[in-house]
């Protein structure tokens, strides 16, 4: 029990802003990240600022962050509650929003620990390699366009893993679906977009009144988001009734137990609706700093790729692995997974998480924090804090590899996929998508820095744009194979 009475409550430093508005979201700008780090060597580990009547934590350094939302996570998990999105829209029983503290918040976790656990995914490898063969064919077709194949590696992942549905193109209602409910997600939740969440007496005035616009957008919302839960859900039930649906995460739940609530099947439509926005767009802004990292330091690929074709075997081409590679492999590519870990760690994937809140008055390093405050671990801050990672900057796996001259440097899987209670899910499945997709392309594509009209070396930046994800800011490569004969074999083999 963290409950206490401070005497004196002292709230921790930070901007003032305000008296009434407190410090406007323009005083952030779109790369919270960076002016939370600057705020942080202002103010220190702990940050406090308001928004109107919202108050906010930014917690920088990793003991803060373990102090307060790993040991002291019963009372740390919580999501910020937006009275809009959660209430009036209906949002409050997805994953990401749902109270730590209820019933539903177990079932949910318990439904996605058994979906995507290290062991459900090896039930999954086909889907992988299904989709691997695709990436690989639109890699030599369109190079330029990685960005895009990326997507759709990911998408189609997803999709057949959650409800046993083949993506067909760019195109796809499904994917329609699920990217307008991303973007509505990202609109409606900014903070300041609606009065009512910081007001919510408003919900009380007539809609033709300036300011209460907002109950006329709520019809438009409920009916877009709704359709994430209910059209991929319709469509797998009447292909079990059918008996021609694929196994996936949605139909191995609906037919474990014969006489399911509606509760029970509400819980596995929300928990499946979470999959592809948690895992879309952050597996692919990791898989865009790759082939940043890989276009920049030509040397670290070399040594990756020579340990791949050792590992794996040299296909029929001269310098091209003989096959995918398998889950197996993993614990034979330490280099590899080195790599990964630092891919992580140097890139800006989820710069800083998703929100906590707290549930009770609190108290830490002498400074009363309210209940109900927005708690943000920034995470870019702990990734890139050089006392941890010397010269962060660079990008380096053997950072995370056994030497006589350094010890090992923290892992940043610790922190890249959240905290406490609520953090990622996903981690076994994002782990395993990344070491296929990096390991089969350094197996058999070199990436290296475009070449412009001129001849001229044009290097990427290490820019990221924001985003509840971040995605590095958009740059060519070029990505060639390194044995044509042998790709094919690859991506026709079935
Ligand atoms: C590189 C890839 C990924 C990164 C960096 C990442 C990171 C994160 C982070 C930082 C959070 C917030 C945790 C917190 O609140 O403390 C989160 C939550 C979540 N992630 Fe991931 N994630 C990744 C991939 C995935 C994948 C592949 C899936 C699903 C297949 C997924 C599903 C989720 C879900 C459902 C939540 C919400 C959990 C909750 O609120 O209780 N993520 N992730």
């Amino acid at each position: 029990n963290y409950s206490v009475q401070p005497t004196r409550k002292r709230l921790p430093p930070g901007p003032k802003g305000h008296f009434l508005f407190g410090v406007p979201s323009s005083a952030i700008g779109s790369q919270p990240w960076k002016t939370y780090t600057d705020w942080s060597k202002e103010y220190g580990p702990l940050t406090y600022f308001r928004m109107a009547r919202r108050h906010f934590l930014v917690l920088s350094s990793q003991q803060a962050v373990s102090d307060l939302l790993e040991r002291r996570a019963a009372i740390y998990s919580e999501r910020p509650h937006r009275y809009m999105w959660d209430e009036l829209i209906g949002r409050g029983n997805s994953v990401f929003n749902i109270s730590s503290h209820s019933e539903r918040f177990r079932k949910y976790r318990r439904l996605m620990g058994a979906g995507l656990n290290s062991k459900a995914i090896l039930n999954y490898t086909r889907f992988f390699e299904q989709e691997i063969r695709i990436l690989l064919q639109s890699l030599h077709r369109n190079p330029d366009a990685f960005a895009k194949h990326l997507k759709r590696f990911t998408a189609g992942t997803i999709m057949q893993i959650t409800y046993g549905y083949q993506v067909t193109g760019e195109d796809d209602p499904f994917i329609e679906i699920v990217e307008t409910n991303n973007l509505l997600s990202a609109e409606a939740t900014k903070p300041g977009r609606f009065l009512v969440d910081s007001f919510p007496v408003l919900r009380f005035i007539p809609s033709w009144l300036p300011g209460a616009h907002f109950q006329r957008e709520l019809e438009r919302y409920r009916q877009l988001l709704n359709r994430e839960n209910e059209v991929p859900w319709r469509w797998v039930k009447k292909q079990m009734d059918e008996e021609t649906h694929e196994e996936s995460y949605m139909s191995r739940l609906l037919s474990s137990c014969p006489e399911l609530t509606a509760e029970d099947e509400d819980c596995i439509r929300w928990t499946s609706a979470g999959l592809y926005t948690g895992g879309a767009d952050t597996t692919v802004s990791s898989m865009q700093t790759f082939f940043m990292a890989m276009a920049l330091y030509p040397d670290i690929q070399t040594r990756a790729h020579e340990e791949v074709i050792s590992v794996i075997g040299r296909g029929p081409g001269e310098d091209c692995i003989s096959r995918l590679p398998s889950p197996r492999d993993r614990a034979r590519l330490p280099y590899v997974e080195a790599l990964i870990k630092e891919v992580l760690r140097w890139g800006n994937t989820a710069p800083v998480g998703l929100p906590h809140s707290l549930v009770q008055d609190d108290e830490y390093m002498g400074y009363y924090i309210p209940k109900g405050t927005t708690v943000i671990a920034n995470i870019w801050a702990l990734l890139q804090d050089p006392e941890t990672y010397p010269n962060p900057e660079i990008f380096d796996p053997t950072r995370f590899l056994p030497s006589n001259q350094q010890v090992i440097q923290s892992d940043p899987r610790d922190f890249v996929f959240g905290f406490g209670r609520r953090s990622c899910p996903g981690t076994q499945f994002a782990e395993y998508s990344l070491f296929l997709q990096i390991a089969t392309i350094l197996g058999t594509y070199r990436i290296s820095a475009y070449v412009d009209k001129e001849g001229r070396e044009v290097l990427p930046e290490r820019e990221f744009v924001n985003g509840i994800v971040a995605h590095p800011v958009p740059f060519q490569c070029s990505i060639a194979p390194r044995s044509e004969s042998a790709l094919v074999v690859l991506y026709t083999d079935s």
